[in-house]
């Protein structure tokens, strides 16, 4: 059934999310699903955050009668709880007991500078005026995990991305609302800065909403030249405009289409070189994710989107003018990773090859044919990011012709010689809007 109170809805959700460490420990102390063996776990956390939490919604039926039987243990073990962490109300159990991590892991607020309306410095600047402490550019990623407080670095391997401490809220910080600033996961902004056009490309991104890294594309390209960008998903294309002209970008197309029947012999894609392609996939590397479960896809979901992720690759290959292409998707699963690279890679012959990009970057693709470390991979333990996937691909025999704005310090052996010094991006001082306090 529709919802009715629609916004009541998304309020327990992401309460129930926001207490999901606690309602573990409830459960698991009640001893909720061993005793009600057909209720779905992430059903138990909504209805228990609900029952002792909420305000109680009218809804539930069947479940919620289900819950109420077992609410004088379930708030036994509430009150037990309180007891052990030595606190009194209910939002103080949100706090993460000393020496315990609870939950999801803690990742760092990356904020990625939108060189279209603003420089690194005069971020910096902002940042300082309002209190916080710059520490220059971090040398490690234990560095970045250590931040507290009001201090923050430049990223270590993405020149124009700074990085704070967990939980550090900007959204509703001016240089947000007005698009001098993008609150994107550092793993999510590798796709745009590998392909790395040069001002100018014509870009395809084929699967593009909500936009984020549509943005840093165009950024990269400093708004000369045109992306086509697609996506199946009326909403979220919405999102992606109001998106788009907030953070300044221009010269860019949106449609609402299938790639997949986008026509590669349309004159129109005739000079089309790049194209980012970070289809639909499990999202199982995300760690904030709303828990269902596609978390732990089945095998069946896990080669339906593998069989997709193949063609929508193939497809993209197909572009008659594509000399380099980023494939990315935020699964921990190597079937939506290096098994569709390897596949394609294979259909394609000699046509294409993998890129050995970012040399210093420290997690590589899982070894399962020969070259897939020059695949990218990112997860909470080793890169402080979302799990991510990421592979370039260049075609044969052209990488001396790509003009590219890539640093060299982005691209191992195979790629030595291309594209234009290290850091000159950030380093250099661009006369751009200034940022008003
Ligand atoms: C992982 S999301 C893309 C995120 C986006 N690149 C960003 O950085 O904001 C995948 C998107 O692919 C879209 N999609 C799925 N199948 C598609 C298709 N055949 N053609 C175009 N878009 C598709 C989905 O609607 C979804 O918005």
């Amino acid at each position: 059934r529709p919802p009715q109170h629609v916004r009541q809805l998304y309020a327990l959700v992401s309460e129930t999310l926001r207490y999901s460490p606690v309602l573990d420990a409830l459960l698991a102390g009640a001893a909720l699903l061993q005793a009600e063996k057909k209720l779905p776990p992430h059903l138990a956390k909504v209805l228990v955050y609900d029952l002792l939490f909420g305000k109680g919604l009218k809804c539930g039926g069947r479940w919620k009668a289900l819950a109420r039987r077992h609410r004088a243990r379930l708030q036994a073990e509430l009150a037990r709880l309180k007891v052990q962490r030595k606190v009194s109300r209910n939002e103080d159990l949100l706090a993460p007991a000393e020496g315990a991590s609870l939950g999801a892991p803690q990742l760092p607020r990356y904020v990625r500078v939108n060189t279209l309306k603003t420089c690194v410095d005069d971020v910096i600047d902002f940042f300082k005026r309002q209190g916080y402490s710059y520490l220059g550019k971090a040398a490690s990623v234990e560095e970045l995990s250590s931040l507290s407080g009001k201090k923050f670095l430049l990223d270590l391997h993405l020149p124009e991305l700074l990085v704070f401490p967990p939980q550090t809220d900007f959204h509703n910080n001016q240089l947000y609302t007005s698009g001098h600033i993008i609150l994107q996961d550092k793993a999510s902004c590798l796709p745009a800065f590998l392909l790395s056009p040069a001002a100018g490309s014509h870009v395809i991104d084929a699967c593009a909403a909500p936009g984020n890294k549509t943005s840093h594309v165009a950024a990269i390209l400093k708004n000369k030249g045109q992306i086509f960008a697609f996506d199946l998903d009326t909403k979220r294309l919405a999102t992606m405009n109001t998106m788009l002209m907030r953070a300044g970008v221009t010269s860019f197309e949106l449609a609402q289409r299938d790639f997949l029947t986008v026509d590669p012999r349309d004159s129109k894609y005739s000079k089309v070189t790049h194209i980012l392609l970070d289809p639909s996939c499990s999202g199982s590397g995300m760690v904030n994710r709303v828990p269902t479960e596609e978390a732990a896809p089945s095998a069946e979901r896990l080669q339906a989107l593998a069989g997709f992720q193949r063609k929508i690759l193939s497809h993209a290959l197909s572009f008659p003018a594509v000399r380099r292409l980023a494939y990315s998707t935020c699964s921990v699963h190597q079937e939506e990773n290096e098994d569709v690279v390897h596949a394609v890679l294979q259909e394609q012959g000699s046509a294409f090859r993998l890129v050995n990009v970012l040399p210093a970057w420290p997690c590589r693709g899982v070894a399962t044919f020969p070259g897939a470390e020059c695949c990218l991979r990112a997860s909470p333990a080793e890169t402080l990011t979302n799990g991510f996937f990421v592979a370039v691909l260049e075609r044969c025999g052209e990488e001396a012709a790509v003009p590219s704005s890539l640093p060299t310090a982005a691209e191992g052996s195979l790629q030595q010689g291309r594209g234009a010094q290290p850091g000159t991006a950030h380093k250099k001082k661009r006369k751009k809007q200034r940022v008003k306090e």
